[in-house]
């Protein structure tokens, strides 16, 4: 006999919804987390970097106010100000994930840490056993340790503690253009910060569209210090601050010291935490549990996987989906059955912000692609947000609209109509039926759909 039908580790998005859907089910069911709750969104992910970002935006737009002819005072910061309302408005959100959280049974929610002694037995960190008939891994991921860094010890700060800072540093090196980097590096420039933001690979953003990709990181590039392929020679720390010896793109090799560094090179799923070498889990290439990506089980056993512990699509409305349907699979197992997985949809928050949709760029056999720039489109020029360049993907001998790539002013709008019109499998001819409205964005993508039109008919 044993304790739970289902056990699912970890209480964040994916967790939570795991755990509903076992309950759903009428299974016996409970959630182990050893670590704060309230989500990795909404703690310090999602919400909080929205929040900096919106301020970061607002004193930018002042700024530019001038160029509608509006002339202003120059903004002043108030740091403490800017960073209240983060916390506060963050503290909002987390209330309201506790809220569903404070909803679930004390003895259902066990707050410690687990690892896997056998097939179906945990031990809790405080050192009690449970075991289940079937587990759900919802355990998240951390920031990606970077070894240079550690000469500069307490001064190396990731998202987990970007959010409790006293003041906008006058000077902060980022490492890491993805994601992360470039949303925070951008609101910390935006905010006043000198920003020095290092990669390595020669990414920006996750944009995997080379043409876009080089013009996203000229952009980036002209408002704060950007180099992608960056060399660094060594980080310490010295008299408070970090020193950083790289190679600059102009002056060459310099020492340049910051009030800290803020590390974003990736995340690692905490699954290696699990011991999961006590199981039989087949773990993949990637060093997570294989699994499927329709019902989320681990090959044909009892543990299933879901959200950012499967190294797979960190975001939140994927963690929510995987969740369910890990949920679900859990407690009906070994009846498991195939949930909906959604058009691929990512949105990096910078401005001009980057939407990635559907099939990307390198998957395509016989790439056709639309384009358009918004450097002359008209409602981005009314609106002095005439930067960017979008395009469409198909595929060479069918005219369905598959995929795009989008660096430019609305892309978090575009992207979900584009991802609406793909999941939908129209063709580019049926989309460019539909409204398109004047004066505005939109107008943008009508000029990319007649050109994939006009490249289609060519080839
Ligand atoms: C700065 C930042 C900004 C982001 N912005 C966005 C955005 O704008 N849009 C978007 O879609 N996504 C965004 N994301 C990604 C999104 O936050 C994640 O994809 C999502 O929160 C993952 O949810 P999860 O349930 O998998 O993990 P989590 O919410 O991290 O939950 C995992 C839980 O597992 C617990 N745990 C770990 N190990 C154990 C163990 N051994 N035993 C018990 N419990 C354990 C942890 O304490 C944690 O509570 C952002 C992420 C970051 C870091
Ligand atoms: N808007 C959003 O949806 C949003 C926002 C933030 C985070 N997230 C999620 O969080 C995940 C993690 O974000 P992230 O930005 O940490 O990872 P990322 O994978 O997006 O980017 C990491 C970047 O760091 C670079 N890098 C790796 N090692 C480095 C090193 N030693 N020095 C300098 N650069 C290095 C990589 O080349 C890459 O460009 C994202 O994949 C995303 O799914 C989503």
């Amino acid at each position: 006999m044993k304790d739970y039908d289902v056990l699912v580790i970890g209480a964040g998005t994916a967790g939570l919804n795991a755990y509903r859907q076992a309950k759903a089910q009428g299974k016996t069911a409970a959630l182990i987390d050893g670590g704060p709750l309230g989500t990795t969104c909404a703690r310090v992910g999602c919400m909080p970097s929205k929040l900096l970002i919106s301020a970061a935006n607002a004193n930018h737009a002042v700024k530019k106010a001038r160029m509608f002819g509006i002339e202003t005072a120059d903004p002043v910061v108030n740091d403490e100000a800017v960073l209240k309302r983060v916390r506060f408005e963050r503290d909002r959100f987390v209330g309201f994930v506790m809220e569903g959280i404070d909803n679930i049974p004390e003895e259902h929610l066990i707050r410690e840490y687990a690892e896997f002694i056998d097939d179906h037995t945990v031990q809790l960190s405080g050192g009690r056993k449970l075991s289940a008939k079937t587990f759900v891994l919802a355990v998240g991921s951390r920031p990606r340790h970077v070894p240079i860094l550690d000469g500069a010890e307490d001064l190396v700060l990731s998202s987990d503690h970007i959010f409790e800072i006293e003041k906008i540093p006058e000077r902060v090196a980022v490492f890491g253009p993805g994601v992360i980097g470039l949303e925070l590096g951008q609101a910390l420039s935006r905010l006043g910060a000198d920003v020095r933001l290092f990669g390595r690979s020669g990414s920006i953003g996750g944009i995997r569209d080379p043409e876009i990709r080089d013009y996203a990181t000229k952009a980036f590039a002209e408002e704060f210090y950007t180099d992608t392929k960056a060399t660094i020679h060594s980080v310490r720390k010295e008299g408070g601050k970090a020193i950083i010896n790289y190679d600059h793109k102009e002056k060459g090799r310099i020492e340049e010291s910051f009030d800290f560094i803020l590390t974003a090179s990736g995340r690692v799923s905490n699954t290696d935490r699990l011991k999961l070498e006590n199981t039989s889990i087949v773990l993949s290439h990637r060093k997570v549990p294989a699994y499927s990506n329709s019902t989320m089980q681990c090959g044909d056993s009892h543990f299933f996987i879901a959200g950012d512990a499967n190294d797979e699509i960190p975001l939140l409305h994927e963690a929510s989906d995987e969740g369910k349907i890990a949920g679900k699979n859990a407690a009906t197992f070994p009846k498991v059955d195939p949930g909906h997985r959604r058009t691929q949809l990512g949105i990096v928050f910078s401005d001009p912000e980057i939407a990635s949709i559907g099939q990307s760029y390198e998957s395509f056999d016989e790439l056709v692609i639309g384009r358009v720039s918004f450097e002359g489109q008209g409602r981005s020029r009314v609106m002095g947000k005439n930067k960017g360049l979008m395009h469409l993907y198909a595929e060479k001998g069918d005219r369905r609209l598959r995929g795009a790539q989008i660096f430019g002013p609305s892309a978090e709008h575009l992207g979900h109509l584009i991802a609406w019109t793909v999941q939908q499998g129209l063709t580019v001819d049926q989309i460019l039926e539909m409204p398109f409205y004047h004066p505005v964005i939109e107008e943008g993508l009508r000029t990319a759909l007649q050109d994939l039109q006009k490249e289609l008919d060519q080839v």
